[in-house]
């Protein structure tokens, strides 16, 4: 019997995740195979791209392969970075339809189902925002965690409409992510850079909101050097979109948000030092 063609496909960024690998895998195809998924679980790939883990996640995802799971493993080996891991997974995928999330179970594996069917030819993104209604970040998201996300969200707010374009769980159809030249792979944000270098439509952006997790296990790997790539990307997204003057009031906006930031953090630090 041939096996029925994939449509969708899941892409997952991986560094050391060996430990979320099987819930992650495992929790997404459950949510596929309950009776009133929008998908077909025999027509979704997941891909995991890890950069030279060496932690046992090739031997784990081989065991979940010999289950029947439909999941294999792409090991760079000269590259490194979260979105240069996505682009690689993209390309790679057999889905017209693709999504991407972190393997830390901080996107949840249920909303897999949902996230995929939301992609259409009209609807070529789709977007998993922490700021919808009735939603929330985990009370324990760490506070300047918090303070950094909402910083990059102002920055980005005259570039797009998405209500949250540094979200990692978002989706792209085939013929949109083709249509992208230039992308900035440096970084975590790669959500943002196709949005605005696919030059995706606001009318063509599905949100759905989602409550965002705290890590399952393993460390994040959210650096100040990834920090740094962001405000670079920023500046050259500025560039791509308005050219010259905007740059200026880029520079405005973060000179505005770092003292923001930096009186907040103070007054923090003066309140817990008179408790
Ligand atoms: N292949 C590869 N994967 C990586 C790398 N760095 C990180 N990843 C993977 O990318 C995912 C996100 O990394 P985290 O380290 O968990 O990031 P975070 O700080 O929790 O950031 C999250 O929040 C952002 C929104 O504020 C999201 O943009 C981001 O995708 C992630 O969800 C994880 O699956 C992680 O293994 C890398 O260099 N290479
Ligand atoms: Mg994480």
């Amino acid at each position: 019997m041939s096996r029925p063609t994939i449509h969708y496909s899941v892409i997952v960024p991986a560094y050391k995740e060996n430990g979320n690998i099987r819930p992650l895998v495992t929790r997404i195809f459950n949510a596929l195979r309950q009776y009133d998924s929008p998908v077909p679980a025999d027509q979704v790939e997941v891909i995991i791209v890890d950069d030279n883990s060496r932690d046992g996640s090739v031997e784990n995802v081989q065991s979940l392969q010999q289950e029947g799971y439909n999941v294999r493993i792409i090991v760079r080996t000269t590259e490194r970075g979260l979105s240069s891991a996505v682009v690689r997974g993209f390309q790679e995928a057999l889905g017209d339809n693709m999504l991407c999330m972190d393997a830390d179970l901080q996107h949840p594996p249920e909303y897999v189902p949902t996230m995929l069917a939301a992609l259409s030819p009209s609807s070529t993104f789709v977007l998993g925002t922490r700021y919808g209604k009735g939603v929330e970040m985990d009370k324990d998201w760490p506070v300047h965690r918090r303070i950094i996300s909402a910083g990059a969200r102002v920055l980005a707010l005259p570039l797009t409409t998405a209500s949250d374009p540094m979200s990692g769980f978002f989706g792209i159809r085939k013929e949109a992510f083709l249509k992208a030249r230039g992308l900035n792979s440096q970084g975590f944000k790669i959500a943002l850079d196709l949005l605005i270098k696919a030059n995706v439509a606001p009318e063509a952006i599905a949100e759905v909101p989602f409550s965002f997790g705290i890590r399952a296990e393993g460390e994040s790997k959210l650096t100040g050097k990834v920090m740094i790539k962001y405000l670079e990307q920023l500046a050259e997204l500025y560039w791509y979109k308005f050219s010259g003057l905007l740059v200026v009031l880029f520079i405005f906006l973060v000179v505005v948000l770092v003292l923001l930031a930096r009186s907040f953090l103070g007054a923090l630090d003066s309140s817990q030092q008179h408790k």
